[in-house]
């Protein structure tokens, strides 16, 4: 059995996401995705510190301990690739990243398979990239991998796939995947561990900032001013750890932001760190990606009567509505809808090819057939792949 320490694999007393778990709930949470950032598992000077991953790993066996099924998606690769390549200082350059992430991970896995083992537990290494959470086909895979791990009683250790994933489709911060993997997996709730005890209303180091306890919908953030940079270490700063806020809220999961420092009080539901209650209901993470996370590949420039269809009637983007097209795209890949004025109305996965775009331009549905053939007389942007960013009057 690969369970060893008497804690079981199996989902006991899930709050399902129906019942909205509250921060006092959090004891009672069947499953939790946890989210480990490079900045709470380095020294000072940027390395991997193998007592801090030790401290974060006691806190997370002591919850499964009591039952949670726990998923670690953990950062910390680069760090830990940093020393063994005789680097001065974490690289800036995407392939020496790549090669001390591919040179870390290994590492990193060592040491939580060693700290996660003095408690009898077992753990698996997973390596996703975005794509992997969202595409049908990789989202029903990956699904079904991490459910059967949990069910297993093993620990599921989740990183990008640093080695594969180019610079435009790759997050870069695991703040964004972690709030995808905890929509994959069904969790219960979301917790998201930096060197910040919980956010601020400012730069934490700027006299007056002041804690930011709970946060009950995106009006309690918008006065919070996240610009300031993140640690030397960690990637996105507060800006990637509100994105994934945002889509874990938006279906249905809550997020505890907290220090590694205060995980143990903040899983026990205390009043440490910033309470993130959850706002919707569970949304297709299609949608929430494209939303939240995806890069765009290129722009759809509309007319006043495709903006209007749009964003008043909720319809698709036909082509006939479309009067340019900016940027190198593949069928399948996301996109911006913008105005005349180039003000972002939506954005959309597009079902053709930017080289195929300019030849549909402006025409209906019934010259396109007529012309190019059946096929060629779908929507360019189905209503279906569509999120509004401004909203309708
Ligand atoms: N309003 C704010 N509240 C808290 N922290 C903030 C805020 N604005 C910026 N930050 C910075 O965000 C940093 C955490 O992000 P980051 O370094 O990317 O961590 P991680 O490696 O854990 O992902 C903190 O060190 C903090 O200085
Ligand atoms: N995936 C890479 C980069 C992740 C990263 O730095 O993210 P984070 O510390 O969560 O902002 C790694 O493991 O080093």
């Amino acid at each position: 059995m690969a369970s060893g320490s008497g804690a079981p694999g199996g989902h006991h007393g899930r709050v399902t996401s129906a019942a909205l778990l509250g921060r006092d709930q959090l004891p009672t949470a069947g499953r939790l995705v946890v989210k480990v950032g490079s900045s709470s598992l380095t020294t000072p000077d940027g390395h991997l510190d193998p007592e801090r991953l030790r401290a974060v790993v006691d806190v997370l066996a002591a919850r499964r301990a009591a039952g949670t099924q726990v998923v670690l998606v953990s950062s910390g690769a680069i760090a830990a690739g940093i020393g063994p390549l005789g680097l001065a200082a974490r690289p800036r350059d995407l392939a020496t990243q790549q090669a001390a992430a591919s040179v870390g991970q290994g590492l990193l896995v060592a040491h939580y398979t060693r700290a996660f083992g003095a408690h009898g537990l077992r753990v698996a290494q997973v390596l996703l990239t975005a794509e992997d959470t969202w595409r049908r086909g990789q989202y029903r895979n990956a699904h079904r991998a991490l459910t059967r791990l949990l069910d297993l009683g093993v620990v599921p250790i989740i990183n990008e796939n640093d080695a594969v994933a180019t610079d435009e489709i790759r997050f870069g911060d695991n703040d964004r995947l972690a709030a995808l993997v905890s929509h994959l997996v069904h969790a219960d709730a979301l917790a998201l561990l930096t060197d910040v005890d919980a956010l601020y209303t400012g730069a934490p180091s700027r006299p007056g900032s002041r804690r930011v306890a709970e946060v009950r919908g995106p009006a309690d953030v918008a006065g919070v001013d996240v610009s300031a940079r993140g640690s030397a270490v960690g990637t996105g700063g507060m800006v990637t750890k509100l994105d994934s806020v945002a889509i874990a809220t938006q279906s249905g999961i809550p997020v505890v932001l907290t220090s590694a420092a205060l995980a143990g009080r903040a899983l026990a539901g205390d009043d440490v760190g910033t309470w993130f209650a959850a706002t919707g209901r569970r949304s297709s993470i299609r949608l929430l990606w494209l939303a939240h996370a995806a890069r765009t590949h290129g722009r759809l420039v509309l007319d006043d009567g495709a903006v209007r269809a749009v964003l008043e009637r909720g319809t698709s983007l036909l082509p006939a509505g479309v009067t340019a097209v900016e940027g190198t795209f593949e069928a399948g890949d996301p996109v911006e809808l913008v105005d005349g004025a180039g003000a972002v109305v939506a954005r959309g996965l597009v079902a053709y090819a930017s080289d195929e775009v300019p030849q549909l331009l402006g025409r209906s549905t019934g010259e396109l057939r007529a012309a190019l053939g059946a096929g060629y007389d779908r929507e360019l942007v189905h209503r279906d792949d569509l999120v509004l960013v401004r909203r309708g009057r």
